[in-house]
Parts: C-alpha cells; structure tokens; sequence
C-alpha cells in the first residue's frame, strides 16, 4: 500500500457509540410482541399470528366479497322478477296438468299486466329518485343505491344448499371453520357423516388448545360419534388437513354422550419436531406400580403407560422404533430396584447389552443354545407363577387381601415375590423355532412350547406380579399365535406393513374403528398407536396415537447404571447381573401340567381369503349364523368379483337372506353361512394335515 492509499480522517475515540437505529425499532417491536403475545388483556384468538392474519386477510377481501354479493344479488332479483313476470309457476302448473292450451290466454292476460306493472313501477321509481335528487340533492341517489346494495348483498350471500351458491374454498379450512362454523357443517356433509338435511349443534365455539384449534360438536340425533372416528380421514379431506393433523375422540362420561365428538386440528403436523426426552432421565429412582411416562400425544399431553398387572406387545416393521419403545416401558422397571428383570434379546445387537447389569435372566442371541436357555427360564417362571400362589393362599388376608400381589407384598424381601418382568425384544425368533421336541409325551417345538408357556405368564402371571413385554417385526398370525396374542392387555402398534399386521398388533377390527397402523408415516420413528388395557389404564379413549419419548443409547446406558446402582444400595442385585447363572431345578411334569395341554401344533395356515373372513369374525364366527358379502367386502378391504370367485373355490358360494336394515325393516341381501366357512377351516386343516402327513 503506498502513503497515497491512506485517506486522512477525524480523530477517533475509545467507545464511539453509534446509534443503531433499526435495531433499537426492532427491539421495541420485539417488546411490543413480546407483551402483546402474554398479556392477559389481549384476547387469546388475537395472539396468534395465524388469527392476525387471518383476521388481516379477512378484512382485506371483505370489499370484494361484498361486491360479489351485490352482483349475485342482481342475478338472483333479476331472475325471480323474469320468473314472476312470465308466470313461470302458474305456467308450469297449467302444464302439468296438461291444461296449457285452456290456461294460454288467462297466462297471457296476466304476463301483460305484470309486464305494465313493471313499467308503472320502473316509471314511479325513476320519478322517484329524481324528486329525492332535485330536493335533496346527490345524497339522496347515495343513500337509495347503498340501501340496494344492502338488500342485494344481503339477497346474494352465500347460503348453503342453494345450488350454484356453493361456498368454495381453495386451500385448508382449518381457520375458515372457526370463523364460520357452516364450513365444519358442509365437511361433515361432503364425509357423509351427516344428512344432506342435517345438521350439527357447537357445545362450545372454536377456541385455541395448544399449537391448534379445537371445537365441541354433537351430531344430529342418532349419528354416532364412534363413526365419526372411523371416517376421520374422510372428514380430514373434507377439511383439506392431513389426517395426522386431526384428533377426533368421544366426549364421555360426565357431559359427554355417545353423539358428542371433540376436534382437534393441529397447525401443522403434531408428531413432527425434535424428539422428545424421556422424564425418567430426571429421577433417582421410578416405581414399578406407577404407570411408566410412555410418550405425549398429538396435543403434547403426556401418556403414561401402567405395566404391573398387564402385560405388552409391541409390533412394527424394522427400524420404526420398536426396541426404543420396549426399552423405554422397561426403563421404568428398571429404575425400581425391588423388580426382578428377564431379558431376552433375539436379535443379539448391542441394543440390550447395558440391561445385563441390572438383568436376573439375560439371554441375548438366535442360536439353539440361546432358545433354549429361554425355554428353561420361562419353565422355571411358570413354576415360580405356582409356587406365588400357593404361597399367596398361605398368607393372612391383611397382607394379601385378594389372591393378588399388593406393593407391600412385592417389597417385602422375606416373601420373595417381586414384580417379575420379562422382556423379550425379537420374540418371533423364539416362537418361530422349529426344532422339534416332546413335551409330556406330545411331539412339538421348540417354539410352540415357548409359546405356550408365554401364554401361561400372560394368563396367570400378572396377579402373581409378573409382567411379560414382547416385541416383534414380523406381527403376523403365524408369528404370534392367536391364543397368546389374544391375552396381551396393552398394545403399541408402530408403522407396519398393512391394515391385518395392524389388527394382529392392536386386535380384531381396529382398523374398521378407526386405528390402523399401516396408515403412520415412515417419517414418524417412535409414533405409534397404543391400545392400553381396558382393566388398568381406566382410558376413556379405545386407542391413542403416542410419540414415544426418545432415549438414545447413551442415556439408555445411563438409566440402567442407575438401576443396577440402586439394587447394589437396597441389597437386591441377584442372578445374572450378581454372577449367579444357576437355574432353580423345576419338575418339568408339574410345568406341563399347569399349562394344560399347552403343547397342540399350531392350527394350519388357511389360504386367503379364507385366513382373514375367519381372522375379521373371530368368536362371530360360532356365535353368527350369516354374514352378508357386503360387510366382508368392506372389512377385508377386497374387490367383491375376486373375493366371490375365491371362497367359492375354497368351497364357499353366497346365499341370500334376509337380515334386519337400518331402519328394522328386513332386507335380502347376499352373505355366506358361517357355518360353510367352518367347514372349508375344517376341510383344509385335514387336508393340510393329510398332505403333511404324507410328505
Ligand atoms: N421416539 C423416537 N423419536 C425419534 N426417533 C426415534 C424414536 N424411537 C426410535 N427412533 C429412531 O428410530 C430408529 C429405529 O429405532 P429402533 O432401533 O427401536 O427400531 P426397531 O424397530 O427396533 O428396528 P429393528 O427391528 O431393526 O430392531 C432409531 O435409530 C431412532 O433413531
């Protein structure tokens, strides 16, 4: 640089201020937000962006709605005068009763004079005005054309049900609806969840809940809200909102009733966002009897999810979150050192590897040896199910009131009956091993057995205080047998591949009411649906969508250090995580006994359709003598001429006959009798067998 570059300037000093001015506006605006979001004196509606805008956007377009209610006006007066001046209706009437020819001239008469009529009241108007103009003067032509305007806006207004005056609305109604309650109406009608005469009653007005609006509404008499809840997708596209967005649910109990339905509609998608963190991480300690933080749902209410006295099947195809969700459940176990902890991995990643420390049973792996290990540890479970309840039975009735553990009971080191969970992550992998064993002189499997003695814990365990948590990827009905899965209390259904993977999860004819776990995004790892059990959880809802709380390895590992931290302090570190492998010695004979005859082959796979008419009638089909095509088509989901062909080939024609309508009244409808469908079940089994047999 030469000495010319350098330009001379002013001195200058240390700490020079200089005045930012955009940036001190921009701070008061800031404040000016600030208090206007909080303040109490603000209504609610206004402090949100949306309404501002919205509200912005109204007024703005308000000019142009009303000169498009002016000139709908105009056409509307424009033709009910041609209509009256031709004397459309009497005309009509004439030509009805095919007298048009007598009544021609009596119309003609009357046309004329409605014609001059017109005239001499066009004439009295124009005289009219102008007498106002020359009296008043401009004024007077101002005040007439805004009267008319008045009328004609008021005459051209948008009404529903007028046809060619439709309401259009381009984009989500989302915040349309809570201005004009008629547009919720009108998406009620377009899902044909309401009468095209009917109509719904607001219990209470629009307002903000959270990041969305929510409103109350009850349906006309006789429509239920249940339907509402299955066709939420319908009403989802009615309201132009992705079905995510949209809660609906039942109002009940106190205030509510079965008509009365709550909506939700979240600004934008409720389950998006960072993951969440679990709130175990913030405790010393959790007790096993207290339902276990699980996850929030879509409007961020926390889910708590009970564990003693139930059990749990989590299902969802690979990498959904189907691991982190157990772990998540057993994180709360984990954290009450008075809970013993049989954990089994079928994988044999690293997922599971921190419980070891904490784990009185651990098996972590695929091979035989690891299925088999399994096998025995259940055995001795099912013995020790036994022995709690014939050491229950010796108990006084204080201690043990009912034939049920009480927490005292399960803390009390001397009576040696903890909460006893045991979580098998991958459980396909040991009820799908086909290694071939006698069980009480019956030839089965491997798996089989397992099976069955997992559904001994189910049943018996859980007033014993055992808790049985399994996972799968692969929820069909060959996986998990129906007699295990069908005394599962709690389920958590993550994405899975289709609608009957979902009901397998979640059980029989969720999807028909509205709970299908094939339909969850991909994008949403960790949310699911969650069926709790009915006898525990004491839910008013049948189901709820849930994002789980995330807890990532790291902090896994954490909860488990605590864990086992905790039961070196209250003295109860035993078994595997203490170094102490040996298995108690059980008399296998008493096992076999206690789960009966517990050792059947599994039934054999029907074909489709067959498989899911007798998977979608379940105990309906002993107790219904018909069920028409109809209601099949629409459960299964199927095209009607394939379905007919195919259970015909399986030996299944359709009859007619008559079942009660709608309205009472019987209609002839075409439908199978179940009691065919028994037989082709039982047809093919003894085929299957026979081929089996043979082969
Ligand atoms: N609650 C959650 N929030 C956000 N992300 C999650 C959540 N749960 C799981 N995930 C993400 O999903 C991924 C898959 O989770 P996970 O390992 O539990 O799947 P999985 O269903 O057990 O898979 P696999 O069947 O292969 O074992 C995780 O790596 C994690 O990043």
């Amino acid at each position: 640089m030469s000495p010319r570059d350098v330009v001379p300037t002013g001195p200058v000093y240390d700490a020079e201020l200089v005045e930012d001015v955009p940036a001190i506006a921009g701070r008061r605006r800031g404040r000016f937000m600030n208090w206007w979001r909080r303040s109490r004196r603000v209504p609610e509606a206004f402090r949100s962006r949306q309404a501002a805008r919205d509200a912005v956007a109204w007024l703005l377009r308000s000019p142009f709605r009303v000169m498009g209610a002016v000139g709908r006006g105009l056409v509307v007066g424009l033709r009910a005068w041609r209509r009256w001046v031709r004397v459309t209706d009497y005309r009509e009437a004439a030509e009805n009763a095919e007298k048009l020819a007598d009544k021609f001239v009596e119309i003609r008469a009357l046309t004329l004079f409605r014609w001059k009529v017109t005239g001499a009241a066009l004439m009295v108007a124009s005289v009219g005005l102008l007498v106002a103009d020359l009296v008043y003067g401009a004024a007077a032509l101002w005040i007439t054309g805004g009267v008319a305007a008045v009328v004609l806006a008021v005459a051209g207004r948008r009404k529903d049900g007028s046809p060619g005056r439709k309401a259009v609305l381009a984009g989500p109604r989302t915040l349309t609806w809570t201005m004009d309650p008629q547009v919720l109406v009108d998406a009620f009608r377009d899902a044909k969840l309401i009468g095209k005469d009917e109509s719904l009653r607001l219990v209470e007005r629009a307002s903000r809940v959270g990041d969305g609006w929510s409103i109350t509404v009850d349906l006309p008499a006789t429509r239920k809200a249940d339907d509402v809840i299955k066709h939420r997708d319908a009403l989802a596209s009615a309201l132009a909102v992705d079905e995510v967005q949209l809660i609906v649910e039942r109002v009940r109990g106190r205030g509510g009733h079965a008509g009365r339905v709550f909506l939700w509609v979240a600004d934008e998608d409720p389950y998006a966002g960072p993951p969440l963190r679990t709130p175990l991480l913030d405790v010393e300690c959790w007790d096993a009897w207290r339902p276990v933080p699980f996850g929030r749902d879509a409007r961020n209410r926390r889910i708590d999810l009970p564990l003693v006295w139930t059990s749990l099947l989590v299902g969802a195809i690979p990498r959904q979150g189907k691991t982190f969700a157990t772990r998540l459940a057993t994180a709360g176990l984990i954290l009450d050192p008075y809970t013993q902890l049989y954990v089994f991995d079928g994988k044999g990643g690293k997922d599971w590897d921190a419980a070891e420390q904490v784990a009185y049973r651990f098996v972590c792996g695929d091979e035989v040896e690891h299925i088999e290990a399994v096998r025995d540890h259940l055995i001795e479970l099912v013995a020790e199910v036994q022995s709690r309840y014939a050491r229950m039975a010796t108990l006084d009735d204080e201690t043990c009131p009912e034939s049920k553990i009480t927490p005292g009971i399960s803390r009390d080191s001397n009576l040696g009956m903890p909460i006893t969970a045991v979580i098998i992550d991958e459980v396909q992998v040991f009820l799908e091993n086909p290694t071939r064993q006698e069980v009480g002189g019956k030839k089965t499997t491997l798996g089989a057995y397992i099976a069955e003695l997992l559904a001994y814990l189910v049943r018996k365990g859980p007033a014993a205080g055992i808790v049985v948590i399994l996972a799968t990827q692969r929820p069909d009905s060959n996986t998990i047998p129906s007699r295990l899965r069908a005394v599962l209390g709690s389920r958590f259904a993550l994405r899975v591949m289709d609608w009957r993977d979902s009901n397998i999860v979640l059980g029989e004819q969720m999807n028909t009411r509205g709970y299908d776990a094939s339909t969850l995004l991909p994008s949403h790892k960790g949310v699911g649906i969650l069926r709790p059990d009915g006898e525990t959880a004491g839910a008013d809802v049948l189901a709820v969508t849930v994002r789980t709380f995330y807890m990532p390895n790291p902090e896994w590992r954490e909860i488990c250090a605590r864990g086992r931290a905790l039961r070196e302090t209250a003295g109860t570190l035993t078994g595997h995580a203490a170094g102490d492998d040996t298995t108690t010695a059980v008399d296998p004979s008493a096992v076999v006994k206690a789960i009966g005859s517990g050792t059947e082959e599994d039934s054999p796979d029907l074909p489709e359709p067959l498989a899911s008419v007798v998977e979608y009638l379940g105990d309906d089909l002993g107790n219904r003598e018909f069920v028409p095509t109809a209601e099949l088509v629409e459960a299964l989901d199927v095209e009607p001429g394939a379905f007919a062909q195919q259970m015909g080939e399986l030996g299944c024609r359709p009859t007619r006959q008559y079942v009660p309508g709608d309205d009472g009244t019987p209609r002839r409808v075409r439908g199978y009798v179940t009691a065919d469908i028994r037989t082709a079940v039982d047809d093919f089994g003894s085929t299957d067998l026979t081929d089996g047999g043979s082969s």
